[in-house]
């Protein structure tokens, strides 16, 4: 009879699955040319859309309406729709304070040390790096040499604008609302592909925009999430841009001189009143010294709203596909070039 083994400790079967899933993450790092941080990022995204369907698969429909499935939200409406002018606000922010830092190394850059000619090599090389994802932008969600890429793969897939009424017509070609049909808005509509479909009403192949302006609603065909693209191509935009210029070991130290200061027995109010000037100056400080901190907010409210749409809105493939054109951009931008000129991966955390 062959000797019984004696059974395997927990812990070395846990240390053999971590040996193994560390050998994985090691092999994609080498074959993707990402660090293990960036690999770790690139992963949290399509956990989100995973995480948002098994919530809305999960919850039954009277407790997934919320406050942020509704399109008016405040956060969609400020935010999420201008998000391309948020994200360029507040990286401006960040390279104008980060190229100011070169000379003040008690703030929380790690660019302390470079010449005058290097601080501006470094923001020469950021202004075409931001150049090239907001071209990338344009083309997926603005403009493609009519419309943007978002918009033909839908027309493409069948997709058409429908429920355009007579009235949104009229206002949209700038014909006279008052006359109930106006040759001249036919002509220029038909110009634009519209076609009557029941009486008032009319559909066509336009592109989102134009469509949303009349009033009309994009249905059929295969519709990439803008949302989930903007979403996940601006905040890996501001990742790549910042993880490697924070120096994490400042930050913690001006956070912890933030916390006490916050916090400190001479904040609480006197007579019942707060001193909010102090408040606003410890705060102020704070982000005028790490302005980081408000590009990472963003992020977070990004992964917030990613996570809603992933919940609420779009077909399961519409939002990978939002995905992949996000990822893609990125990686054409700053992984790609590392084929070429720095084949050995780095595999060192931010500091
Ligand atoms: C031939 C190449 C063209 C060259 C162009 C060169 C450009 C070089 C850089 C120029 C600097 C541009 C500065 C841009 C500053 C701004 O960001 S202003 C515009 C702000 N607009 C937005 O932020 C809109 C964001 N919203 C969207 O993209 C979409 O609404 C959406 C969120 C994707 C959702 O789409 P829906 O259709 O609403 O579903
Ligand atoms: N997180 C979110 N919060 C609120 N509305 C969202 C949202 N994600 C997507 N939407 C809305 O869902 C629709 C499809 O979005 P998209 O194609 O960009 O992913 C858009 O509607 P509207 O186009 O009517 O504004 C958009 O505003």
């Amino acid at each position: 009879m062959a000797p019984i083994s004696p059974p395997k400790s927990n812990e070395s079967v846990y240390n053999k699955h971590i040996t193994t899933l560390l050998g994985w993450v090691t092999h994609a790092s080498r074959i993707t040319r990402l660090t293990e941080f960036e690999l770790l990022i690139f992963v949290v995204f399509v956990m989100t859309l995973v995480l948002g369907k098994l919530i809305n698969v999960v919850a039954p429909q009277e407790e997934i309406q919320n406050y942020f499935n509704n399109k008016r939200n405040i956060f969609n409406v400020v935010f999420a729709k201008n998000g391309w002018a948020w994200t360029t606000l507040l990286i401006g922010i960040f390279q104008t304070f980060n190229y100011r830092t070169s000379a003040a190394p008690n703030l929380s850059s790690i660019r302390s040390n470079l010449s005058p000619q290097q601080r501006s090599s470094e923001l020469v090389k950021f202004a075409v790096r931001y150049t090239l994802v907001t071209v990338w932008w344009i083309f997926f969600t603005q403009w493609f040499f009519g419309y943007p890429i978002m918009d033909k793969i839908f027309l493409h897939t069948g997709g058409k604008c429908v429920n355009i009424t007579q009235k949104k017509l009229s206002d949209f070609t700038g014909a006279n609302p008052n006359h109930s049909f106006d040759f001249q808005v036919m002509e220029r509509a038909i110009d634009a592909g519209v076609k009557a479909v029941e009486e008032e009403i009319f559909e066509s192949a336009l592109g989102s925009v134009v469509c949303r302006r009349m009033g009309g609603k994009m249905t059929g065909g295969h519709d990439p999430s803008g949302h989930v693209f903007l979403l996940v191509h601006s905040s890996l935009f501001l990742l790549f841009e910042t993880l490697h210029l924070t120096n994490f070991d400042q930050l913690a130290r001006n956070s912890r001189k933030f916390k006490n200061a916050l916090f400190s027995s001479d904040e609480t109010p006197k007579d019942g009143k707060w001193d909010v000037q102090k408040y606003v100056s410890v705060i102020g400080t704070f982000m005028a010294e790490n302005p980081v901190v408000a590009v990472w907010a963003l992020c977070g409210l990004w992964w917030w709203m990613l996570l809603m749409t992933a919940v609420y809105f779009h077909s399961w493939l519409e939002k990978l596909v939002g995905l992949l054109w996000g990822y893609l951009g990125i990686f054409g931008v700053y992984v790609l070039p590392r084929f070429y000129h720095n084949p050995a991966v780095t595999r060192a955390k931010p500091n």
